[in-house]
């Protein structure tokens, strides 16, 4: 049997995301590993995945121009999507290859009458280009959700939230694709001499104006060279790592990182902390603590000891108190969409509030390891007020023993101070402020 093309695959994928309802980078994986394609071509069959899943409304919303209320079966319809994001969102693919390709394939897994369909489907919104700015009727939330691919839930509340434009701006930075940073490790090297190293190699890096260890890259794969192997950086995003600089932890302390896997706070922490003190970095998945104790190997850090336990159960195990604790909780993800595209569909309201409760108990429970006078650092990468100034008010609130931190704002850096609340002791950063994901960042003391 000839061998699959990246077109051929990306379909693969897409089927089997809708076949088991299952995460997009799940299959893509699964898929990859046994095929044999080049690194070039898995990189094309990640990105149509990826951009047919992150601008499916909009290819729906076209498509339903030219199919109507005809029953079309899945792969199909996935096939459609997939031409019709490289039509519209690939330039670097002329449309008749995206066309024929479509049909070859079409030809292969149905029938000539299928192949014939697709044939005319796509050779008709190639016809009518205009059909890509044909706005849905109706209120700026349907408009904005079908221009932007986002539901409607979504932009009907990022819209009270924080406007339209601010909106259109977040759904902008979603549909683009992240920028590559990596945290300088300088318990081996400092930021100036691994940006003149990456120079030297032709990588155009640039020094992070959000942390004093981070460094963007001009994409490309920085997980496989060298300079990763050598544990001289991390592959992080910039807004991740302003936590590590909230918790502020300094050499000797003792810190807790409830929700460690696969452990890039903890190993921020611990060179923070000169690979000096204590750090206890728990998860509650077993299989997850390799990840953790990998990267602390890999970066020559040795202060960080591993553990396996439902975070809720943590007070019981007398491990007594902690000078930092973090809490970088399981939540809906909704900062992270331009990486997993997939969260924007599979998540709802009712998935916000469930999740809310189990970091409250996690935030209401952990700060019982807080030694008096230290500090509590809360941190999630979504946007939902129920899962983050919600939460914060509410424990301030119940917890006496427990103040806002206000002086979170001298850990930060000066362009993120303007973006944190009138309190000082929390910050919500929106993916379109500086490019980075979208992150909750909270500091509570416990009083001496
Ligand atoms: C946001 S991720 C943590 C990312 C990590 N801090 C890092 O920077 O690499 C949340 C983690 O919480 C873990 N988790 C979920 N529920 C938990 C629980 N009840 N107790 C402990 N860990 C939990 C998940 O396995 C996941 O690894």
């Amino acid at each position: 049997m000839a061998k699959k093309g990246a077109r051929d695959i990306a379909l693969d994928v897409l089927n089997r995301v809708d076949e088991h309802k299952s995460y997009s980078n799940l299959e893509l994986r699964n898929v990859l590993d046994r095929s044999e394609i080049s690194s070039v071509d898995a990189g094309l069959v990640t990105e149509l995945v990826y951009g047919t899943i992150q601008r499916k409304l909009t290819l729906e919303f076209v498509l339903s121009h030219f199919v109507g209320g005809k029953k079309v079966q899945t792969w199909v319809r996935n096939l459609l999507l997939l031409s019709l994001y490289q039509i519209r969102f690939l330039d670097r693919i002329p449309d008749r290859a995206a066309v024929h390709e479509a049909v070859e394939i079409a030809k292969r897994r149905g029938h000539q009458g299928i192949s014939s369909m697709v044939n005319g489907v796509l050779r008709n919104v190639l016809r009518q280009p205009d059909v890509w700015d044909r706005l849905p009727k109706g209120d700026a939330v349907k408009q904005i959700a079908v221009t932007h691919s986002h539901p409607e839930w979504l932009i009907r509340e990022w819209i009270k939230l924080y406007g339209e434009e601010d909106t259109k701006a977040i759904c902008d930075a979603n549909n683009r694709a992240p920028q590559t940073s990596i945290r300088v490790n300088p318990l081996k090297i400092s930021r100036d001499e691994l940006l003149a190293k990456l120079r030297e190699d032709g990588s155009e890096a640039v020094a992070s104006v959000l942390s004093d260890q981070g460094i963007i890259l001009d994409g490309g794969h920085a997980a496989g060279t060298r300079w990763f192997k050598e544990g001289y950086y991390t592959l992080q995003d910039e807004s991740s790592m302003l936590v590590a600089s909230a918790v502020a932890p300094q050499p000797g302390m003792r810190v807790l990182d409830a929700c460690a896997a696969p452990g890039g706070k903890t190993s921020h922490l611990a060179e923070k902390m000169d690979n000096r003190g204590e750090i206890i970095a728990n998860d509650v998945h077993p299989h997850k603590r390799e990840l953790i104790a990998g990267t602390a190997k890999r970066l020559g850090i040795s202060i960080m000891e591993t553990m396996v336990s439902d975070a809720l159960d943590l007070p019981e195990k007398g491990l007594g108190l902690f000078d930092r604790v973090l809490l970088d909780a399981p939540c809906t993800g909704f900062g992270v969409i331009r990486r997993k595209p997939d969260l924007k569909w599979n998540k709802s309201k009712e998935d916000v509030r469930s999740i809310a409760q189990l970091q409250y108990q996690l935030l209401a429970g952990l700060s019982t390891m807080v030694a008096p006078g230290g500090t509590l650092v809360y941190s999630t990468c979504t946007m939902e007020p129920m899962e983050n100034q919600d939460i914060v008010r509410r424990f301030v609130d119940k917890h006496p023993e427990f103040v806002l931190d206000e002086t979170l704002r001298d850990d930060l850096p000066a362009v993120v101070r303007d973006k944190m609340d009138e309190s000082g002791a929390f910050v919500q950063l929106l993916p379109h402020h500086f490019d980075s994901d979208g992150f909750f960042i909270a500091r509570l003391r416990r009083k001496a």
